[in-house]
């Protein structure tokens, strides 16, 4: 018999699987609010006009061929997402001190910073916050490092849960690294306010702990891609090392084009080149080199201050649909007189509301209203529509009398 005889079953991805299972479902009425993916009003997946526009140059341009990239993907898309994340007139790229790599959108972006930290990094503890992104712990172990929580969210006020996190993070080893959501909180969609921040930052440094940006929604979270990336830019501000990885995922729609990159700031100029060459022996044995079409996309548009303007116009107008849903929702379990305090509904930013939810009410929501959401309470807001938004609520009314 076959030598994978023995292979067990694995158990359905808990985002992944929750569109499988939705997939599966006969219903009408079935609402998927499981994949952090973003829909229209007509609850389509978008391709961004600009993003159209894009390609059409690219398919034209008869002088594009398909050689390989090298081992650290596109130069100028890389110079252009460090730009984006860190701002124009930052000092880190004016000094030469930023080295990126084009990666496959932000797992690749986290996985080979991972790799690198693991190879290079005398720390091999990463602090994730309470809860995170569910693959952030599998990306980070497979990579060999060793994974720790620190306090995040507070169920009780639905809430940041600050002081705890200010404990864990003054608690952690001096040099520990610390995953950091740069906006948008997955799954909770709380974020720490400016003030907030700068007192992580304060902590962060005295201790000399190592950030790792995650920035999956840049300009997704307020519709801004500045305000977005003010977190990051106080950090790097102050003179200091920390690892970006940055997705173009949802704020360009560029999913299934896996584009992202990598930035790795560092305090020297020399010591940024050196460590770009040893990116290169990271990447050249995990997949030897990026694929050229998404940051092709992401790279005409990044350097074309007219397509510039108009994805920027695109992904306000995505920020502030899903703002409205939020709007809507609340005011739909407001008129309905709802048990519960629903205010964390419009005060929590970016694609996920965290509801307070629990599972036993989340699996009553799918058997008998068709709602797929993951069992954590969490619900992608971009799947929502002024249409569909009264059948949640009649569904959480349900769940919660
Ligand atoms: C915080 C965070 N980091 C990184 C990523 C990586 O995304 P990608 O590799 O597609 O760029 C994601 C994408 N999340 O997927 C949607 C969901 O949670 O339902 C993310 O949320």
């Amino acid at each position: 018999d076959s030598v994978f005889a023995s292979i067990v079953q694995a158990p359905e991805d808990p985002i992944l699987g929750v569109t499988v299972a939705y997939n599966k479902d006969p219903s009408p009425n079935k609402l998927n609010l499981g994949v952090g993916a973003y829909r229209t009003e007509e609850g389509k997946p978008l391709v961004l006009n600009v993003v159209r526009k894009a390609e059409q140059l690219l398919v034209n341009d008869q002088s594009r061929v398909k050689e390989y990239l090298p081992i650290l993907g596109l130069a100028e898309f890389n110079k252009l997402s460090a730009k984006l994340i860190l701002g124009n007139d930052s000092p880190a790229i004016q000094e030469n001190r930023v080295a990126t790599a084009q990666c496959l959108s932000g797992t690749g972006s986290l996985r080979v910073g991972a790799e690198f930290l693991a190879k290079h990094y005398h720390q091999r503890t990463i602090y994730i916050p309470q809860p995170s992104w569910g693959n952030h712990v599998k990306v980070f172990t497979m990579a060999g490092l060793s994974v720790k929580n620190y306090r995040y969210y507070d169920p009780t006020t639905r809430g940041l849960n600050f002081q705890g996190l200010l404990e864990d993070l003054g608690a952690a080893p001096a040099g520990a690294i610390v995953l950091l959501h740069a906006c948008a909180h997955n799954p909770t969609g709380v974020d720490p306010t400016v003030e907030e921040w700068e007192q992580i930052r304060q902590s962060m440094r005295s201790k000399g702990l190592l950030p790792f940006f995650d920035s999956a929604y840049q300009g997704f979270a307020s519709g801004s891609l500045d305000a977005d990336a003010q977190p990051v830019r106080m950090f790097v501000a102050d003179g200091g090392e920390c690892f970006i990885a940055q997705s173009y995922a949802k704020n360009m729609g560029l999913y299934g084009e896996r584009v992202g990159a990598l930035s790795i700031v560092c305090k020297a100029a020399d010591v940024a080149s050196r460590v770009e060459s040893q990116l290169k022996l990271v990447i050249r044995p995990m997949y030897s080199n990026p694929p050229i079409h998404g940051a092709s996309i992401a790279m005409t548009i990044l350097k074309n201050s007219d397509m510039y303007n108009e994805w920027k116009i695109e992904l306000k107008a995505m920020a502030d649909r899903i703002i409205s849903m939020r709007k809507q929702l609340f005011d739909a379990l407001s008129a309905k007189g709802t048990p519960g305090d629903w205010s964390h509904i419009i005060k929590q930013i970016g694609m996920f509301t965290f509801t307070g939810l629990n599972s036993d009410q989340v699996a009553f929501m799918t058997k008998e209203y068709h709602i797929y959401m993951t069992s954590d309470g969490r619900i992608s807001m971009a799947g929502l529509s002024s249409k569909t938004v009264p059948h949640l609520a009649d569904a959480i009314h349900a769940a919660v009398t």
